[in-house]
């Protein structure tokens, strides 16, 4: 056989194979898990719509996945998408201060479709909330395996800090940026494009602490809330631009700061504002600045600000790789899913 077949040999070789038992019984087992995929996706779908969790569901999904070490070579000591996040062990690190709302949210859906992993439950719904907000469709992969114990979960510190002095000891947060997503296996590229998923959402003053503005509508904003002279919080605020995306149901609790005034659309508009824009109203934390104060970043900041259509293309790419971090799948290769 020559060399050029021999690699053709070699690439369809699990096709001419004859399927072991193992691999067949993945792929029955296939079946009832895409089925329940699609259910909680439709689940997720309806939830979402009602209670506009886009935000703290992306955050949520983000976390989980982005403890991963690729310089850790044995699973899951290398930390990632693996479900670690339920347990209260790693929940209570700093970073995660404000999410265990967001699991508790999930616990339904994780009982009512019991096959799917804890971490595909978490990526599920980081993805369908991304979706549902008008952000781009992610092409995910399933299947993948739970860490079964606390003793498994991630250690503290491997999440990036808002503002300095950095946990790792970055003089800058463009540095910092760049350890700890280069850790995860991110360029600049694609960590700008992450840094994007701030289109949508607010932080508090009672969950990080980098806003004095905290729960409730009058600890808000102008777009997070109602603060006095608007007329009224609980969803009568007759101040229209916080509602956009979601005119007619109000915008879940009230209260904290967002990076941007529509802060349930996800668009390109966080790479539009001015970083000094509305700093009454707005947020911009130093690892934000870092993105268009630093020569690199700031060339894929501009080229964002210009076309949504890019930012959507390498948003999706990047977030898909996220999910992946760190997963171990069962069957081995996972399982695409696309709605
Ligand atoms: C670049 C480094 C990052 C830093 C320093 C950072 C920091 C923060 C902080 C401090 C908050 C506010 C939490 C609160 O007070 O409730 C927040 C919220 C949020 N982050 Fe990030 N983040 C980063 C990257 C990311 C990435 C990569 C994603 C997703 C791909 C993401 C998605 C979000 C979302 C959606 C929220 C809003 C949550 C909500 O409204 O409940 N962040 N982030």
């Amino acid at each position: 056989m020559d060399r050029a077949n021999a690699r053709v040999a070699a690439t369809t070789a699990h096709i001419t194979r004859a399927p072991t038992s193992a691999y067949m019984e993945d792929v029955v087992n296939q079946t009832p898990y895409r089925a329940a995929l699609r259910a909680c996706r439709d689940d997720l779908w309806k939830f979402i719509d009602e209670t506009n969790a886009n935000p703290i569901f992306v955050r949520l999904a983000w976390h989980d996945a982005g403890t991963f070490d690729y310089h850790v070579r044995s699973w899951p000591k290398c930390g990632g998408a693996n479900g670690s996040i339920r347990f209260e062990e790693e929940m209570s690190h700093g970073a995660n201060a404000g999410l265990s709302k967001a699991l508790k949210y999930l616990e339904p859906f994780k009982a009512k479709h019991p096959l799917l992993s804890y971490a595909d439950v978490i990526q599920l719904a980081g993805a369908t909330a991304i979706e549902h907000a008008g952000g781009p469709k992610i092409k995910m992969r399933y299947g993948r395996v739970d860490v079964e114990t606390p003793e498994e979960c991630a250690r503290e510190g491997n999440l990036p800090g808002a503002e300095p002095p950095f946990g790792d000891g970055s003089p800058d947060a463009a540095t910092h940026l760049r350890n700890v997503f280069g850790r995860m296996g991110f360029s600049d590229r694609e960590i700008v494009a992450l840094s994007g998923a701030h289109t949508i959402g607010r932080a508090f003053k009672e969950r990080s602490g980098v806003t004095e503005n905290g729960y409730g509508a009058k600890n808000g904003t102008k777009f997070t809330g109602c603060p006095a002279g608007h007329g009224g919080g609980g969803g009568t605020c007759p101040f229209s631009a916080r509602h956009d995306g979601d005119a007619d149901k109000g915008v879940g609790m009230e209260g904290g700061r967002s990076w941007t005034k529509h802060w349930l659309k996800f668009d390109n508009s966080y790479f539009k504002r001015e970083h000094d824009e509305d700093p009454a109203n707005l947020l911009w934390m130093s690892t934000d600045k870092a993105l268009h104060v630093d020569d690199e970043f700031r060339k894929v900041f501009e080229e964002y600000a210009e076309s949504q259509e890019a930012f959507f293309a390498d948003f999706a790419a990047a977030y898909k790789k996220l999910s992946e971090c760190g997963a171990r799948w069962k069957p081995v290769d996972g399982i695409v899913y696309e709605w």
